[in-house]
């Protein structure tokens, strides 16, 4: 009869495991950095990553990122130890009640107080272990959150910065192959991707670092490795029909597993492009639904219900239609999954049992052995278990990369070649305009307004004066000519048709372009009054939806008051007094010519009492051809026909 003895040496174990804790983290640091270098250079989904947000690892501030990662690291691989010494306590508790009970049943008082001490002590045990156990969690958790959130602030600045650079967000429309959602990529995918969770939105309860892929793979490769040697340690020899089979369990175990992945993976692959579709769809179908939002009088005014119901069902139709190819894949997937883990429960029991019975191991061997074997499993099907999770981090990866990509693209198309003037002038030399087909719009026009000219561009609906507009202002690539124009912030001002109206309170409206509380209260409200708009001038704290309570007429009021405000040298105005009567526009016009006596004004209006405020008239005569005259008699034309 053995008296009680303990798996480790608990007493020394603190120093053996800090030992186990730095090694194993170093060569898991060195390991991952490796294995995510090569992933970065020999896979797509790498390289576009790396593209993506490669530079929040290598940018200023690299220093603290690393830092970061390398606290979560040493999280995942304490997490490990913990639980292989939870392993080894488990099976000191039972071993020990083994030892007791055996020595109750046989009268042999040392063997059961071996056993007994043997028992508390592993309790013990336990509460230390649940102690750091708990505190770990709680920091892994914590730290996670922070990480993926600091990651993300970066990645959104980064990609709304980029798509706002050059204008990417107006001109990637003209690019080949447009990309959808570019809104969704940016509140959605990035969540995604820093967060590394998969494919649904990031919460703080949604776990620490097991969770996510990288950490959690780093995590299941350590534990199978630590488990891989507990578990080799209690195998035993099997004899099947009179061949044996030495370590048995452990390799039944692997290629168990094994066989189990590679199933997995073929059944879980078509998971990849159902997720992608997915997140398209549904954004789709969101998108319509702000788009219905927005234009909500026009489509009641239409009574156009119907028409927009026809058009929801139709896009929500794809949405039901990949769910439920969605919905398959995963049921099929998670069935294998499941009857996998069901199935290999019994296994250890089955090949360890006879030799607990044989007395050649005791019960808390038999016991850690099922825990190694669970550990080993459950790490190796990690990967298959988080085959959707990757799949749709992967589709984010893509669609970001895209959303980048585009940004690129739009940045490179060509436009009007823009250079500042010596002094306040206009000139435009050899500006053609054409459609995304070729038609002409415009053919090469040179151009010169000096201080305080005025130009009016007419021609009939179509010929292309809203376009020359987009030309000058960059943002029409298919064009070519060069324009000098004064280049100062806010020194040339274009005004669409309706003015942009953003969100806030009325001073940040008005103050538009300019940052909010950049204009002074005072100004603010006598600009107002300059403009027709009293009864708003006591509303500048009043945060609305502006858009949609101010009238088109007010609209185009609030443009002017911009532009008295802002003072540019040169301003562009496109039909901007349409939806004002003729007293409105002439109170308009008269206030930017006496109180900005030396601005140009270029404006495109379709009425001919615009012509009174103008000095010069651009005539378009469609398909290409133009005419230049003066409003003032005795002046010569110009023409290109
Ligand atoms: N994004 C686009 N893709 C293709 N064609 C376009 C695009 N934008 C404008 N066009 C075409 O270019 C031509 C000129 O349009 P533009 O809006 O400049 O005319 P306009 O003279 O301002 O008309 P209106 O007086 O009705 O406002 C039209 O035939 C229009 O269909």
């Amino acid at each position: 009869m053995e008296l009680f003895t303990p798996t480790l040496d608990w007493g020394s174990e603190l120093w053996a495991s800090l030992e186990w804790i730095a090694t194993t983290w170093a060569i898991a640091a060195l390991c991952t950095v490796g294995v995510l270098a090569l992933i970065g250079r020999l896979t797509t989904w790498g390289r576009q990553f790396w593209r993506v947000t490669g530079a929040y690892f290598t940018g200023p501030g690299r220093g603290r990122v690393w830092v970061r990662l390398g606290a979560l690291l040493l999280s995942v691989v304490v997490g490990v130890r913990l639980s292989v010494l939870f392993s080894y306590q488990g099976n000191d508790m039972l071993s020990a009640l083994q030892v007791a009970v055996q020595g109750v049943a046989v009268g042999n008082a040392p063997m059961r107080a071996s056993g007994e001490r043997g028992f508390w002590t592993s309790l013990l045990i336990f509460c230390v272990l649940a102690a750091a156990h708990i505190a770990r969690l709680l920091l892994d958790l914590s730290l996670l959150q922070r990480f993926a959130l600091a990651w993300r602030a970066w990645l959104t600045d980064r990609l709304t910065g980029d798509w706002l650079d050059g204008r990417a967000y107006y001109r990637s429309r003209f690019i080949d192959g447009t990309i959808d959602n570019p809104d969704q990529r940016i509140q959605s995918d990035i969540d995604v991707v820093t967060a590394g969770y998969g494919p649904l939105p990031n919460l703080p309860s949604n776990g620490g670092t097991s969770g996510t892929l990288l950490f959690g793979a780093i995590s299941a490769i350590t534990s199978m490795v630590s488990f891989t040697s507990i578990l080799w340690n209690l195998s035993g020899t099997l004899t099947v029909l009179g061949a044996d089979l030495p370590k048995a369990m452990f390799w039944i175990g692997l290629v168990y597993v094994l066989i189990a992945t590679v199933v997995a993976f073929r059944i879980g692959k078509p998971i990849i492009w159902l997720a992608f579709r997915n997140e398209k769809y549904n954004a789709a179908f969101r998108y319509a639904l702000v788009r219905l939002r927005d234009a909500a009088e026009a489509v009641a005014f239409y009574r156009g219900e119907v028409a927009e119901r026809a058009g929801l069902r139709r896009l929500f139709a794809p949405v039901v239609a990949n769910y439920k190819r969605y919905l398959n894949r995963t049921v099929g997937f998670n069935a294998w999954n499941l009857t996998i883990s069901q199935s290999i429960v019994p296994l250890p029991y089955l090949l360890q049992a006879p030799r607990l019975f044989a007395a050649e191991i005791r019960l808390g061997d038999l016991n850690q052995s099922a825990s190694a074997f669970n550990e080993i499993q459950s790490g190796l099907s990690f990967f298959r278990n988080a085959y959707d999770a990757f799949a749709g981090y992967r589709a984010a990866i893509i669609r970001l990369h895209a959303l980048v990509v585009a940004d690129e693209q739009a940045r490179a198309l060509p436009e009007v070649t823009t250079l500042p003037s010596a002094g306040d002038e206009v000139r435009l030399h050899g500006v053609e305009v054409r459609t995304p087909d070729a038609r002409q719009l415009l053919q090469p026009l040179d151009l010169r307004l000096g201080t305080g000219d005025t130009l009016v561009v007419s021609g009939p609906s179509g010929s292309g004066k809203t376009t020359l507009l987009r030309s000058l202002a960059e943002l029409w690539p298919f064009t070519t000519g060069t324009l000098v124009r004064p280049c100062g912030p806010n020194e040339t001002m274009f005004l669409s048709q309706l003015p942009y109206v953003p969100l806030g309170d009325l001073r940040a409206v008005v103050t538009y372009p300019g940052e909010e509380g950049s204009v002074d209260d005072k100004t603010l409200r006598d600009t107002l009054c300059e403009v027709a708009l009293p009864h708003l001038a006591d509303r500048l704290d009043e945060v609305q939806d502006w858009a949609k309570v101010l009238s088109p007429g007010e609209q185009q009021r609030v443009a002017f008051a911009r532009i008295l405000l802002t003072r540019p040298k040169v301003v562009f105005l496109d039909e901007s007094t349409s939806a004002l009567n003729e007293d409105l526009e002439f109170r308009l016009y008269r206030l930017v010519r006496t109180e900005l006596p030396g601005t140009i004004v270029v404006s495109v209006s379709h009425r001919s009492t615009a012509m009174q405020h103008h000095t010069q008239e651009l005539e378009l005569l469609g398909d290409g051809g133009w005419r230049l005259r003066p409003l003032k008699d005795g002046e010569p034309e110009t023409y290109r026909l």
